[in-house]
């Protein structure tokens, strides 16, 4: 900065500044130590005030509401009171500092960026023809570029091109998903249609801001364009970091082109300036100049703006960059500014000049342009950034990230989202009429790219959706789905696919988390009403076949349960009855916070998972609603589930084959069925389960406690069970073991059968309704290694004392006296009387 500093000064000293030694300078560095005026008493704001980026002043706010209006004349700006005779030392706004100090603070987001999604922006320069300025423009753009950690690209046409062609460029770097900025260098050869051309650069691409939805915006009240124009914002930027006030300030503007004039005029509106146009059929302009107290001239003619045109103490932008030939310079030609700088000099307060002025700073908008866009792209906000929509809030409770943890989030609203619980999200239409597919798709597709982002359902909204895969396996791993708001399920059949047997599904991801204090619901009453409940789920779940010498559960239970299953409507919907949240295929996979309810069917789901954790979570379900599960888990391993507050209709966890090491600890439990194991080898499948802990379990009102269920036939093990501190309060039956599982009227007795061993009891406490302990195993393969110890269970009411605990080919050891006393379990081991194949073996 010092060097850029110096070589101003240098440029300065070798022409107008030898006659008049006495300037300062304003730089963002120098800026305290430098004398100021005393009449332009700059009040310099702090710096993070002046604001970098799309975000615009909230100028339209309250108009006349707020402060009263400023006096017309402030003498800060070298009005009336200006002390004429007061030797005046003019300013000399240093753009190239201020332009060093932006893109400083650029390249420290661009490397946060880097290092936190592995993205950094990325500007394609469309450059046509060969004129020299343009060229050595668009050379600083690209060397900026550099600076910055900004990718660049540069298509360089030649002048007698076809539009078409470069047409084609531009629409290249369109779809071209590392090129997040699309600027084509004016001026364009006069053959082409520059607003066809500059009318085909994308909107979300545009960091020049010439689109016309952009300026349309940039002009509407209340409206926020995407992208403002470089060189005007660079006039607003180098004004308010010099600490002048533009609020009432009377500003002429020299020039009204598109580029630069009316965007200028515009932007400066917004911050409260009162405005005069000066252009080409203006008379006597300098009439209008000389009473302005701020001047910014962009006509492009050399030495326009003379001494005489400004007001004492004016404050002078020179946007002009007019190349003057001249051989003698190294590119053959010399930059000149609008202004007549050795003449404004003696009486402007403070005056950019050219080069060096508002040029570098127009450069270093283009790389905050760009890198604003990149952020947008790949869905990143900043501590503090607003939202745009509803009074959602962001991330309810959460905190936001800091700049320093920037994060890439994906707000389902900022994706076509409406989130009134009645519109469709699945299906949206944009403002621009461009149809997204599917809100929540789009805005998991957008996160999928993304290394660590996260898809934001925001609180307080209510989010329709159909049946959705959020699919990997070309996601970047660890994306965080933070749900604060609902998400409801349809009740239509035809917003259900054909056959489809979830609802939100998450597969072959990496890391993936989903927390929040959102809810999922799946309004399943109507599937429950409709579905096919013609079974008896007494009959269904505990009606094993028996030998007749047993007494058969279901009559037990039969009077324990009353269910009406007459005159239901069995529809077609029973056969795509769904889960509400299903993981498949996934690594590393976090479930918190949330609350799950009302699913048609099982509440959540983990199939061919690893590594899984469940805590603080709610899922609820009424108690007679069918098959709702709470928590299914097959071909899973490593998962540990906590802190769950269950009640449903089916089991509260239900383990099925494939499934070791599970840790199920601080649940409770109620209505439901209790936790289970199985049922397993179903149509004589092979099952294998092992390493299963279930403790600190709290069951209230449930079928039965903890429970393994085989069906005849089946093969395979189950081994190394551990239920400890189980609490019951007036459970049906709160330990089963029932190898003679079958949910139809009779099955098929069959001698082989899922082996049963080391399954260890240990602190089974409460109260049971029907039976304390039913351990029902098979002929063929007796259980081994059952171990009881502290069980005690007693009747609720004096009535269901007459039931004894029930025991067939259990063995094993009990550890402590029981109550009441289970002398049905047969101490040791059984006698071994079958033959293990490689089919048991797991
Ligand atoms: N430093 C920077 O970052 C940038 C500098 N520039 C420079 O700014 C200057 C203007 O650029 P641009 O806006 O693209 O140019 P244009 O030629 O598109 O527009 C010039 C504007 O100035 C007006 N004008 C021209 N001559 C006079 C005059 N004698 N008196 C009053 N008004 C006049 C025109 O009026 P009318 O509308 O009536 O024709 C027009 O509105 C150029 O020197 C350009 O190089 C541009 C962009 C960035
Ligand atoms: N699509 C498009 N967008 C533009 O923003 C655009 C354009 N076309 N066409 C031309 C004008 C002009 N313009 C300048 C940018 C930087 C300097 C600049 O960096 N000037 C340096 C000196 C340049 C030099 O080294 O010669 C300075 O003033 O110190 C000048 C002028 C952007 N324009």
């Amino acid at each position: 900065m010092r060097a850029a500093l110096s070589s101003t000064l240098k440029k300065i000293s070798a022409g107008a500044a030898a006659r008049r030694p006495r300037v300062a300078f304003v730089s963002p560095a120098s800026h305290h130590h430098r004398r100021h005026h005393q009449s332009n008493k700059p009040t310099k704001k702090r710096k993070d005030e002046y604001i970098l980026g799309p975000d615009l002043p909230d100028i339209w706010a309250t108009p006349g509401s707020s402060s009263p209006p400023p006096p017309p004349a402030e003498s800060e700006t070298g009005g009336a009171t200006v002390a004429v005779d007061a030797e005046l030392v003019p300013t000399i706004i240093d753009g190239k500092s201020i332009a060093e100090e932006i893109k400083l603070g650029i390249t420290k987001e661009v490397h946060r960026m880097k290092d936190t999604i592995k993205k950094v922006p990325g500007l394609a320069v469309v450059l046509v023809g060969q004129r020299r300025d343009s060229q050595t423009y668009v050379r600083n753009k690209i060397k900026a570029c550099e600076e910055v950690g900004i990718r660049s690209l540069m298509a360089e046409l030649s002048e007698g091109c076809a539009e078409d062609e470069v047409l084609n460029v531009v629409s290249e770097f369109n779809q071209d998903p590392s090129v997040h900025g699309v600027l084509v260098q004016l001026p364009l050869p006069q053959h082409m249609d520059e607003d066809t051309i500059l009318g085909a650069v994308s909107l979300q691409k545009d960091v020049d801001g010439f689109h016309p939805l952009n300026m349309g915006n940039l002009a509407l009240r209340g409206r926020e364009p995407l992208f403002i124009p470089c060189a005007a914002k660079a006039c607003i930027e180098l004004l308010l970091r010099s600490g002048i006030k533009l609020k009432g300030k009377n500003v002429a503007v020299i020039g009204r082109s598109n580029v630069v004039g009316l965007p200028t005029t515009l932007l400066l509106q917004r911050h409260h300036a009162t405005v005069s146009v000066v252009h080409a059929f203006t008379n006597n302009p300098e009439d209008v100049t000389r009473v302005a107290d701020i001047v910014i001239s962009a006509a492009g003619v050399p030495n326009l703006v003379r001494g005489s045109w400004l007001k004492r103490g004016a404050i002078v932008i020179d946007v002009g960059t007019n190349p003057i030939e001249d051989p003698s310079f190294e590119h053959g030609y010399y930059l000149r500014g609008d202004v007549c700088y050795e003449e404004a000099l003696q009486v402007a307060s403070a005056i950019t000049p050219v080069p060096g002025g508002v040029g570098p700073v127009t450069v270093a908008m283009l790389l905050s342009n760009t890198l604003d866009s990149a952020k947008r792209f790949y869905g990143i906000r900043n501590n503090g950034g607003d939202r745009r929509h509803g009074s959602g809030g962001g991330s309810g409770g959460q905190p936001r990230p800091t700049p320093e943890t920037m994060v890439a989030m994906f707000d389902v609203l900022d994706f076509g989202a409406k989130g009134d619980g009645v519109t469709d999200d699945t299906k949206v239409d944009d403002i621009d009429s461009v149809s997204l597919d599917h809100a929540f798709e789009a805005a998991w597709a957008a996160a999928c790219k993304v290394e660590a982002s996260t898809v934001i359902v925001p609180a307080e909204f209510e989010f329709l959706v159909r049946p959705i895969s959020f699919s990997g396996p070309y996601c970047e791993p660890n994306i965080v789905f933070q749900l604060d708001g609902t998400i409801v399920a349809p009740t239509s059949a035809g917003a259900w696919g054909a056959g489809s047997l979830q609802w939100l599904e998450f597969t072959k991801l990496q890391e993936i988390t989903i927390r929040g204090s959102g809810v999922i619901d799946g309004r399943g009453s109507v599937w429950w009403t409709n579905s096919d409940s013609d079974i008896d789920p007494i009959n269904a779940e505990l009606g094993s076949k028996m030998p007749q010498i047993k007494p058969t559960v279901s009559a037990l239970l039969a009077s324990a349960f009353v269910k009406q299953t007459e005159g239901l409507l069995v529809t077609v919907f029973s056969s795509s009855l769904f889960q509400a949240l299903r993981f498949y295929g996934s690594y590393n996979v976090t479930v918190t916070g949330i609350r799950i309810q009302n699913s048609p069917r099982c509440h959540l789901k983990f199939d061919n998972c690893e590594a899984v954790e469940v805590f603080d979570i709610t899922v609820s379900s009424p108690g007679d609603s069918p098959n709702t599960d709470g928590i299914h888990l097959q071909n899973s391993r490593n998962v540990l589930i906590h802190r769950v507050d269950m009640g449903c209709g089916d089991d509260c966890v239900s383990i099925q084959t494939g499934c070791s090491n599970i840790y199920i600890h601080d649940v409770d439990c109620g209505p439901g069925h209790g936790i289970s194991i199985g049922g397993l080898g179903r149509d004589n499948t092979k099952a294998c389960v092992s390493n299963i802990t279930v403790r600190d379990i709290n069951l209230r009102n449930t079928m039965t406690g903890v429970r393994i269920k085989t069906w005849q036939g089946g093969s395979g093990s189950v081994q190394a069970i551990q239920f400890s501190n189980i609490k019951v309060w007036e459970v049906q039956i709160p330990m089963v073991i029932d190898q003679f599982y079958c949910d139809r009227s009779s099955c098929e007795n069959q001698s082989s059968a899922v082996a049963l061993s080391s399954i260890a009891y240990e602190s089974i406490r409460g109260t049971f309704t029907v039976k304390p302990v039913h351990l029902a195993c098979s002929d063929s393969s007796p259980c081994s290694g059952i171990s009881l110890s502290e069980v005690e269970l007693e009747p609720l009411q004096e009535r269901h004392h007459m039931t004894d605990p029930f025991c067939w080919q259990a063995f094993g050891e009990l550890y402590a006296p029981t109550i009441p006393p289970i002398t049905c379990l047969q101490i040791g081991k059984p006698a071994s009387n079958r033959i293990l194949t490689d089919h048991d073996l797991c």
